[in-house]
């Protein structure tokens, strides 16, 4: 709202009265120039210029400074009413994070949180508010800028108490509840009489109700005509530059907060109220309250600058809901407008924020007003307050939304150029000069009297404007004419525009498909020729791959033979395999037959020996027996001979030496007889020893043969089923070398029975023998005793000695009878051992040389298998190739030849000839040349648009 002095006023300054600062109390009506303070429009309407400058120490840098509007917060604390009702606070704030959050989660929804610039919880008192964020702005306006302050919100939310408050004038001190304005006034005093400056200070306070604007510090008009209170009545103007002056506004010099409170006080008295619903006094219009400050600054030299600061402080009315604050007819009347203005506000914020182009300032009157202070050269604070009620939650949102996006808008503050003090108190001179005259004439004269230079100038002014007004009536007809045609020629402008729109659209469409289309076009080209040059390549290859397909069919004829043969490898190899799981089966049983054989063997050889044993027992038992007998015939002998001792003794001594010497020699034949025996037995052992290591060296040589065979096989076997092999033989090997342990050891066995058996009888023939000497020895002891005893009885003995030369001569034959059968026992055991070994010999023999043989069989069988794998190998390997279908003749043949192939490449004259004929184009275009052959040869999708660009 600043407004720049005219520089062409600045030639006018005139010689520079003398200096005051502090004008006496006056009251003049002004036309109050809103922006740049009542000094330059009174100067304006003297003719007096400002003084001319560029701002004194402002800097260019500090003028094109952007800084956002700040927006602080403050939530009002529920009324007594609302804390009677038990009303729920839907409203938490944080001050020193400068947070609000409308506690949604009330209706189980989630909270939302702003931040401001500067948040005052319930609990913020009015020095609070104002030290936190008016204090900084009024600085501001000490320093010569303009600035706002003003307080937006729901009806009831407590603007009127934070910008107002109470004001006690009659005592020094504030109270605590002073509102914003009298603390400003308080701090702007005592600033300026603490720093001893020299000042002036002007108040004006005005009413915006209905967009109608009254001057709340105006006295009762004592008019007697209605026409001049009609005058008086103040009018909002636009200044040409974007600023407002109000015409008609009081502006009231001030000396001290005193003066000004009593004006607040007598304003705010006139300020139109109403009890509703929601508010008992609740302000029904905006206010505005100004205060215009000048501060003398000195200067060098002569000159005394003035240096002009504002300070607005607005009360706006509260947005209502109509229906809650319960308002009606006249006031609901009142109440829309209201809403109105602030809806405008609304807008005019959204504008600034988004940027607009155009910002709705002049839609309603408060934001004509406010139009500096928004977007302008102002320093501006916004207190929006709120109530925490959960009842008005959805109006405090409202509130917080237009806070918050009102933090985005961007001032340009601009200090007030400064002003010289000559010009100003040559302004205010000639004003008090003119009102001289006035009251002058008024005196002197009855009625209305006026200076004859003022009536004759008032005259010519009344012709001009008379004038004028004709001139500004036709202007305006001629205006509105123009402005119906121009309505009209917008309206046809935007439906060509449209259509022009429309067809550039279409236009670039139809390039667009064109370009597109021609870049398939050339894309289809390039690649048919490519693919016609693959499909020569294609050819070439396939002529080479015949020839070698024909090579590959010689060489594979040839594998086919082998494949044949191989096949029939593979049979043999089966076979082969099978008699090998057959041979390993033959083995096994015929361990399982040796190892039964050789436990049949090993019983008969037992049985054999036990019946030689009790053969032996048996003849000895004879001998025995026949020996006791000879002994009781010996007995009965001598008891005959001791009769016959006389007679027989010399005969008895004789044939008892005779007997001795034959007994003598049948021991020694019976001696003979056991060593034979035992030599034989012996010989019988020593035969079986060695038959026992032949077999055990035969059977090691066997094993030691089938494991070099399996060794060999193994060697010779292919990689593949080495493995297996290995395993197997292995298995095998152990399973034998087993079999032939548990062989040797059954037959170490038998063998250690054996010799236990043959060192029994060899003990027993021993005892035997010693028996027979010991009885010989007794006997002969015995006889000599009788012989000495019984020497008498000699000749008796003779006769018994014929006697027992008789039985003699029979024991003789006897023995020999004896001796003749064991000699034929002998033999026949002898006869038997030997068939039996025989029997053994051969039946091993046999065996051995059959499983020999299967053995060899079996190694060659294992021999061929393995040549056999090696082939069945190899035949796999040319199984692997498919069976031929084609001929390399018959490829070529169904192949396409090289003019087949050039056929595919595309003739598109041709196809552009087939098409038009087909189309009928050529009737159409009956002697139309294209002579551009690139669009003859599109292809028929791309011929439409082709026509649609011709
Ligand atoms: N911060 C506060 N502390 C104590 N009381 C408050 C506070 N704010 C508002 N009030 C009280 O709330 C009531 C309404 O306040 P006020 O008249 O200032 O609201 P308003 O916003 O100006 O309403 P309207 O737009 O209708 O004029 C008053 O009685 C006032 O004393």
């Amino acid at each position: 709202m600043a407004q720049t002095p005219n520089p062409s006023r600045r030639s006018l300054v005139g010689p520079a009265p003398k200096p005051f600062l502090t004008p006496r109390p006056e009251r003049r009506h002004l036309e109050m120039r809103w922006a740049d303070g009542g000094s330059q429009s009174a100067a304006r309407r003297s003719g007096v210029g400002a003084v001319a400058g560029n701002g004194g120490g402002w800097g260019g840098g500090e003028r094109d400074r952007e800084v956002n509007v700040q927006v602080v917060l403050r939530c009002r604390p529920l009324s007594e009413d609302e804390q009677r009702a038990n009303v729920q606070s839907a409203i938490s704030c944080n001050d020193p994070k400068r947070e609000v959050t409308v506690l949604h989660s009330l209706f189980k929804q989630a909270d939302k949180t702003f931040t401001f610039d500067k948040v005052f919880g319930p609990k913020s008192q009015q020095r609070l508010v104002y030290d936190h964020a008016v204090a900084p702005i009024v600085n501001d306006v000490l320093e010569g800028y303009n600035c706002t302050v003003f307080a937006f919100g729901q009806t009831g939310t407590g603007k009127t108490y934070t910008m107002e408050g109470e004001m006690r004038q009659k005592v020094s001190e504030l109270p605590d509840t002073a509102g914003v304005i009298p603390r400003a006034v308080r701090h702007i005093f005592d600033i300026l009489e603490a720093g001893k400056a020299h000042y002036s200070m002007k108040v004006t306070f005005l009413e915006l109700y209905n967009e109608d604007i009254t001057d709340l510090l105006a006295l009762e008009d004592q008019s007697r005509f209605p026409e001049d209170r009609q005058k008086r009545h103040i009018t909002l103007m636009e200044d040409g530059k974007g600023g407002a002056v109000i015409r008609g506004l009081q502006e009231i010099v001030v000396y001290s907060p005193r003066d000004i409170y009593s004006l607040l006080e007598r304003g705010s008295a006139r300020r139109r109220t109403a009890d509703t619903a929601l508010n008992k006094q609740s302000s029904r219009s905006h206010a505005v309250f100004s205060i215009n400050i000048h501060v003398k600054e000195t200067t060098v030299g002569n000159e005394e600058l003035m240096k002009c600061g504002r300070l607005n402080l607005v009360d706006l009315a509260g947005s209502e809901n109509i229906a809650r604050s319960g308002v009606r007819e006249g006031r609901a009347r009142e109440a829309g407008e209201m809403n109105k203005s602030l809806l405008t506000l609304g807008r005019v914020i959204t504008a600034l924020v988004e940027h607009s182009v155009h910002v709705p300032y002049r839609d309603s009157k408060l934001t004509r007003l406010l139009r500096e202070s928004l977007g302008g050269k102002a320093k501006t604070c916004i207190i929006a307050t709120v109530s925490p009620s959960v009842h008005s939650l959805e109006e405090t949102l409202v509130t917080l939304d237009y806070a918050s996006r009102a933090k985005s808008i961007r001032n340009k503050p601009e200090p007030n150029q400064k002003t010289c003090k000559s010009v100003m108190l040559k302004d205010i001179y000639q004003e008090m000069e003119r009102m001289k005259q006035d009251v002058k004439a008024a005196r002197e004269k009855n009625g209305i009297y006026i200076p004859h230079e003022r009536f004759v100038l008032d005259e010519a002014e009344k012709k001009e404007v008379e004038k004028f007004k004709g001139l500004y009536l036709a202007e305006q007809e001629r205006r509105l004419d123009f402005e119906s045609q121009n309505k009209d020629l917008k309206v046809n402008l935007e439906s060509w525009k449209g259509k022009f729109l429309d067809l550039q659209e279409a236009h670039c469409r139809a390039s667009m498909l064109l370009r597109e289309k021609d870049f398939v076009i050339s894309n289809l080209l390039c690649s048919e020729n490519s693919i016609v040059e693959h499909a020569k390549d294609m050819r070439n290859n396939l002529e080479n791959a015949s020839g070698d397909i024909t090579v590959l069919l010689s060489k594979l004829a040839a594998t086919y033979n082998c494949l044949q043969s191989a096949n029939q490898l593979e049979r043999r190899i089966t076979k082969a395999k099978d008699m090998y799981v057959s041979g390993v089966q033959c083995m096994k049983e015929l361990a399982d037959t040796l190892r039964q054989r050789s436990i049949i063997d090993a019983e008969q050889m037992r049985l054999n020996i036990s019946t030689h044993a009790i053969t032996v027992d048996n003849f000895l038992a004879m001998m025995v027996s026949e020996a006791e007998q000879i002994l009781d015939d010996v007995l009965k002998s001598t008891s005959e001979l001791n009769e016959l001792l006389a007679f027989s003794a010399e005969l008895q001594q004789a044939g008892l030496k005779r007997s001795l010497t034959s007994a003598q020699a049948m021991s020694k034949t019976s001696i003979d007889f056991f060593k034979h025996i035992r030599i034989h037995v012996s010989r019988l052992i020593k035969l079986m020893e060695q038959n026992q290591i032949e077999r055990s060296s035969k059977l090691l040589e066997f094993e030691n043969e089938f494991k070099e065979i399996c060794v060999k096989d193994e060697q010779a076997a292919m990689n593949k089923i080495a493995a297996i092999l290995s395993g197997l033989t292995a298995k095998k090997t152990t399973m034998v070398s087993a079999y032939v342990g548990q062989l040797n050891e059954r037959y170490s066995e038998e063998q250690k029975h054996l010799n236990l058996e043959i060192c029994n009888l060899q003990q027993i023939s021993d005892n035997g023998k010693d028996e027979s000497v010991a009885y010989v020895g007794v006997v002969e002891s015995q006889f000599e005793e009788d012989m000495s005893s019984h020497a008498k009885l000699n000749d008796q003995m003779e006769g018994i000695l014929q006697q027992c030369l008789k039985k003699g001569g029979h024991s003789v034959s006897y023995w020999s009878h004896t001796q003749s059968s064991l000699h034929d026992l002998c033999k026949s055991s002898i006869m038997e051992a030997d068939d039996f070994i025989e029997k053994m010999i051969e039946s091993a023999s046999s065996t051995f040389s059959d499983h020999l043989e299967l053995l060899n069989e079996r190694h060659s069988e294992g021999t061929e298998s393995i040549r056999n794998i090696s082939s069945n190998c190899l035949e796999k390997d040319y199984m692997a190739n498919s069976p031929i279908r084609h001929r390399p003749r018959e490829l070529l043949t169904n192949a396409n030849s090289l003019e087949a192939i050039e056929e595919l490449r595309a003739s598109v004259p041709d196809l552009v000839v087939k098409f038009r004929s087909e189309n009928k184009l050529d009737e159409i275009d009956k002697g139309k040349q294209f002579s551009d052959q690139r669009t003859r040869t599109s292809r028929s999708p791309l011929m439409p648009v082709n026509q649609n660009v011709e």
